[in-house]
């Protein structure tokens, strides 16, 4: 089995929902995201002979989600009023509307998932909210 591994961070703003205790406000993050490829065998031709993938196709690719993401406030679907979501936009602020409770555990699964759909071998994504706090989503194999 061989792996590849690579980073790439993000600056926002969340809060959580249903959370009793200083989470529960408005805050920010500069959240890392470390990302695992894994494969039983190398590719066998082209460009990435001998390569699990590209380095640069990954890094670009989760360099991309990240910069989705970068500099927006992060928002769980259904947790602010409309006419919240509305001001918001109206004083020009980037909001992120995401369809999960923001939980590094979620942005998790979140990455994995983007890297797989388009056609990436991820294994796991770590996040790390501040440099001790990380959550880990293993993607079960098969
Ligand atoms: N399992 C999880 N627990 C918590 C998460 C999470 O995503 N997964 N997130 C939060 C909050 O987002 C919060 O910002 C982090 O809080 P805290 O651990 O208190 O952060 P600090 O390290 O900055 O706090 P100090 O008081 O400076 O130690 C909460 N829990
Ligand atoms: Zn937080």
């Amino acid at each position: 089995m061989y792996g590849l591994k690579t980073e790439s961070s993000f600056d926002g703003a969340h809060f959580l929902t249903d959370y009793h205790g200083k989470c529960e406000n408005l805050h920010g993050h500069r959240w890392r995201v470390v990302a695992y490829l894994r494969a039983p065998e190398l590719g066998g031709q082209g460009t990435e002979r001998d390569m699990v993938v590209d380095f640069g196709v990954f890094k670009r690719a989760l360099r991309a989600l990240t910069e989705e993401l970068d500099h927006t406030f992060l928002v769980e679907r259904g947790s602010l009023m409309d006419k919240t979501l509305a001001c918001l936009d109206e004083e020009g602020f980037s909001l992120t509307i995401l369809p999960f409770r923001t939980t590094a555990e979620s942005l998790a699964r979140y990455f994995c998932e983007r890297l797989c759909d388009q056609g990436l071998p991820c294994s796991q994504v770590d996040v790390y909210e501040t440099p001790l706090n990380c959550a880990t989503y293993l993607r079960e194999e098969g």
